[in-house]
């Protein structure tokens, strides 16, 4: 069963369409990296994921069960704007979310505050620092035990350590409990470390759904001279061309052929060929 798929989902906000026609699936256990330009349906998605808006078109389901505009109980979500009740310290937040939640782990909670050094728990939400809060909340996230993980950009406020730290707990969690995690950012090189599937969209689509390492090994980049492209085989995702050199990422290109030095990319510029080629097609 998979943690979360979608068929052919479309989100329509008024008469713009954020994702049309999406379809993939997310594998258990596995921390997929959703990546994207800014605005290019990320949040939506998440936010479908977590059954907080309804698709227009299509079905998402969590689990088996369509969102249909419910959080399924196993789906845990991070939003990007944090919410939390500001007034109370982190012990008190602790305490009312345990609460709310009909499954509930102090244990957990204490265990993730506990590994992390900037959160004082005798504080107010209030006064913490955005990192500070942003891992707060990922500790209550935890404490429901999920077993779906919905991240929307949780390092984006963090310094280097909150970043090094916060991505520890996600691959514990990963490694002792099994959760997937789906996690959104724009920080490919932090992904690279934590993230073994990788889901790209752009211009609301998905361009890219694929085991990391599988993806990587897909493609190729070559460089070689811009006179002489003709013997390059494979599909070509995007080139620069500078003077008489030619950089271009393919898919399924074989060996390099005479005259071209070929490699296997690395993460970010596999996203970055992607993300060059969407926008220079939308500039058309
Ligand atoms: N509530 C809303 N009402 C109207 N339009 C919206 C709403 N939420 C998102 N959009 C639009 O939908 C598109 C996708 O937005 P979304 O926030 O999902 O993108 P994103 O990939 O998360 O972007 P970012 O990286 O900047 O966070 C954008 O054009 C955005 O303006």
């Amino acid at each position: 069963m998979n943690p979360l798929s979608a068929t052919a989902v479309g989100k329509r906000y008024r008469t713009r369409w954020a994702l049309r026609e999406c379809s993939f699936a997310v594998p258990e256990g596995k921390v997929v990296a959703l990546v994207g330009p800014n605005g290019a349906g990320k949040s939506t998605l998440l936010r479908m994921a977590a059954g907080l808006v309804r698709p227009t078109t299509g079905e998402l389901r969590t689990f088996d069960t369509p969102t249909d505009g419910r959080t399924h109980p196993d789906v845990s979500f991070l939003a990007q704007d944090r919410p939390l009740y500001r007034d109370l310290t982190v012990r008190e937040l602790t305490r009312a979310c345990a609460a709310m939640n009909d499954r509930w782990s102090a244990d957990r909670v204490r265990e993730v505050l506990g590994l992390l050094a900037g959160v004082d728990r005798d504080a107010k939400v209030d006064t913490l620092s955005a990192g500070a809060r942003t891992q707060v909340a990922i500790a209550m996230a935890l404490g429901r035990l999920p077993r779906l993980l919905l991240l929307d950009e949780p390092l984006s406020d963090l310094d280097p350590l909150a970043r090094d730290e916060t991505l520890r707990i996600i691959m514990t969690e990963v490694a002792d409990r099994g959760t997937t995690v789906v996690v959104s950012s724009h920080l490919l090189s932090d992904l690279r470390e934590v993230c073994d599937h990788l889901l790209l969209v752009d211009g609301g689509r998905v361009q890219v759904d694929g085991d990391i390492e599988e993806v990587l090994a897909e493609h190729r980049v070559l460089v070689g001279p811009v006179a002489d492209e003709s013997a390059v085989g494979g599909t070509l995702i995007s080139a620069t061309r500078t003077g008489r050199q030619s950089t271009l990422l393919l898919r399924g290109a074989g060996r390099a052929p005479e005259g071209w030095a070929g490699t296997e990319p690395d993460l970010e510029s596999l996203v970055m060929g992607y993300l060059r080629a969407s926008r220079e097609r939308r500039l058309r």
